[in-house]
């Protein structure tokens, strides 16, 4: 009897491919700049999310990838509607039983920000990869083809399932909650002062560490329940600062100040007047730095307890934005804005 033939048919069909959507928002990975030595001179947010698809065949290795066209604009253009939105369609997906993963491709400028905004909101342990790159994809040297394989291969993993919202740029994959963009022109812009949690090497992640803060199906928040976002802003302090912005914040609304302070989110002299009558009014106070590392301790350099101001902890001026205003879309009071900045 020749075996042969059994041998062959015994051969196991190859696992069909996990299904990851890619909702794509514009930025540098979709721009295009007029010759390939520019770098940093050219407009983003042009080559639609089906170019960028057709011109990765490696994708289909990886997974069987479908792309959405959410927005076309430059990061530094979003607005808490695009937030909204771009958070209600990724928590959408992430309920349908055809979707594994999400990308979401997006300019760099507030990716980070937009990352935070989604793994506070978005109820899934399905993984959800934010990419962008540094350079437009017809420089030399672009860096977002591999970023976005990179994206769609850690979405499609089965590993990165519960490590919440994740930022794969340059070969690492980071936590929404710690990275931010720290380098602008470079293509290592994106760090975390905690370290990253892993990295992503030709298809396979490398994990060395896990997020230890609230996300994702741990929040208390659900953007199947928000519909909008309150003003909340930054001011910046400055040697010579004034209160000009502090006032003309308040007047036209403010429903959070953000103090983006020096040194340990240290105040002027001049400026804890009109916090606390901002505060008086009630507005709500809230104490971060300009200083990128570390973090600011409650009732150091500022009495906050006596004020009834909250520290951010070691949340960026933007990043502190993006929880404040969840709080206050819930009606947190100024107590549990506190726990928050602790546990998320
Ligand atoms: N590298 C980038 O993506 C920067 C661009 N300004 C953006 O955020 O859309």
């Amino acid at each position: 009897q020749d075996t042969r033939a059994t041998t062959a048919t015994q051969a196991q069909p190859a696992a069909a491919k996990p299904r990851v959507v890619v909702l794509a928002t514009g930025g540098t990975i979709a721009g295009a700049g007029a010759s390939a030595m520019n770098s940093a001179t050219y407009t983003a947010a042009k080559v639609p999310v089906d170019k960028l698809l057709a011109g990765l065949p490696e994708l289909s290795n990886v997974a069987q990838v479908s792309g959405e066209q959410v927005f076309q604009i430059a990061s530094e253009s979003f607005t808490n509607e695009h937030l909204l939105k771009l958070a209600q369609r990724v928590s959408q997906l992430a309920k349908q039983g055809d979707v594994d993963g999400i990308v979401i491709t997006h300019g760099t400028d507030t990716l980070a920000e937009t990352a935070y905004f989604l793994s506070l909101t978005v109820r899934t342990d399905k993984p959800i990869a934010l990419v962008g790159s540094m350079r437009p994809g017809t420089a030399l040297s672009a860096d977002g083809a591999l970023n976005l394989v990179n994206a769609v291969s850690v979405a499609a993993s089965k590993d990165a399932r519960g490590k919440g919202v994740l930022v794969t740029m340059n070969d690492e994959i980071n936590t929404a909650r710690d990275v931010n963009k720290d380098i602008n022109i470079q293509t290592s812009a994106f760090k975390s002062q905690w370290g990253p949690l892993g990295m992503v090497v030709e298809g396979k992640n490398y994990w060395f560490r896990a997020p230890v803060k609230r996300h994702t199906t741990q929040s208390e928040f659900d953007i199947d329940s928000i519909t909008s976002l309150p003003q909340v802003d930054i001011v910046y302090a400055y040697g010579n600062v004034q209160p000009t912005a502090v006032n003309a914040l308040v007047a036209g609304g403010a429903k959070a100040i953000i103090h983006a302070g020096t040194g340990n989110g240290s105040v002027a002299d001049r400026m804890v007047k009109p916090l606390q009558d901002a505060r008086a009014k009630g507005v709500v106070i809230v104490r971060s730095a300009r200083v990128p590392y570390g973090f600011v301790l409650r009732n150091a350099e500022q009495p906050d307890d006596k004020h009834d101001w909250v520290v951010a902890h070691d949340l960026r001026p933007e990043k502190a934005r993006i929880l404040t205003m969840l709080a206050l879309a819930k009606g947190a009071s100024t107590q549990e804005l506190q726990r928050m900045f602790w546990e998320y």
